[in-house]
């Protein structure tokens, strides 16, 4: 038992200190298998503060992206979604690599998956936990969206479907739930530029109501990026960007792997 443990918390934190980021937070592995020495894993990574990571590090490869299209979009959904994904990165047959400004990033529901091995290591590290955007099981109920970061310019557009589990007002969607888009859009952008990152300050004003059910535009792009403050600005938008929605500025500090599991 003592060996599978310490043979465990190698594994751990030999993906941590590659891979694991801005999702993870830091009471991951409470719960988790309990002959897992969590101490030697804090003690392990706590010097780690790996603050680069462009381009996007995680595998591509395995666990349900959510972020592909399903019966449940909308046909605007589905057009911004081609629109951007014509504009990405492509591999042709022959392995050619054509460039596109455009990457998207995949989506899992536990931010674990984003690390190799995180699939297995998520079976058993707080089992039924589930990334709050992406823990309703039936499609179009909930958060629908798709995150493209371009790279060149250093901005990021989502594509948000708003469900009707995220009513506020009658007919309207749930500022909570707005934030929440926005925490995320956010919170994934600065990951992207500035490697694992905590959200310290959002602010929002609400100009104008969304309609549930509708197709909108969540735009992140930099403010300023200093030191371990990277600073964003984002809008929610109309699909057609004629109106705005919502606006907020956030602030997001790199932190290490290990003070995230403190
Ligand atoms: C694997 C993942 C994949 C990604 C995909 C998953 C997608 C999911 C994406 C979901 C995303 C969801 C994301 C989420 O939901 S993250 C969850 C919500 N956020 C939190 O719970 C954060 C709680 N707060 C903290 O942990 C700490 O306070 C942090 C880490 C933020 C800073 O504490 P730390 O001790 O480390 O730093 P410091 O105090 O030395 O300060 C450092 C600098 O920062 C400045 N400062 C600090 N705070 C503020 C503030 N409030 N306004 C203005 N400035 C502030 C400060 O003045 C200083 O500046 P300077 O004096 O150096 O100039």
């Amino acid at each position: 038992m003592l060996g599978r443990g310490l043979q465990m918390t190698r594994v751990i934190c030999r993906l941590m200190s590659r891979k694991l980021s801005a999702g993870l937070h830091r009471n991951i592995l409470k719960n988790m298998h309990p002959s897992i020495d969590i101490w030697s894993v804090r003690s392990s990574l706590k010097n780690i503060r790996s603050v680069t990571m462009a381009p996007w590090p995680f595998s591509s490869s395995g666990p349900r992206d959510y972020s592909l299209p399903n019966p449940s979009w909308r046909s605007e959904m589905q057009r911004l979604y081609e629109h951007y994904n014509s504009m990405c990165e492509v591999e042709t047959e022959g392995g050619e690599k054509l460039k596109g400004p455009w990457i998207r990033l995949a989506s899992y529901n536990r931010a674990l998956k984003y690390a190799p091995g995180g699939q297995c290591l998520s079976k058993f590290l707080q089992a039924k936990a589930r990334l709050f955007t992406r823990n309703i099981e039936e499609q179009g109920a909930g958060f629908e969206y798709v995150v493209f970061v371009n790279k060149q310019e250093k901005t990021c557009v989502c594509v948000f479907q708003a469900g009707h589990l995220l009513e506020g007002p009658p007919g309207l969607v749930h500022g909570g739930a707005i934030a929440t888009i926005m925490d995320s859009v956010t919170g994934t952008h600065a990951a992207y530029l500035s490697g694992p990152v905590m959200t310290a300050n959002l602010t929002i004003n609400y100009r104008s109501p969304i309609p549930l059910g509708s197709v909108v535009l969540v735009h992140s792009s930099v403010g300023e990026i200093d030191g371990r403050k990277t600073l964003l600005s984002c809008q929610v938008t109309s699909s057609d960007g004629s109106k705005l929605h919502t606006e907020a500025t956030g602030l997001f500090i790199s932190v290490s792997v290990g003070n995230l599991l403190m």
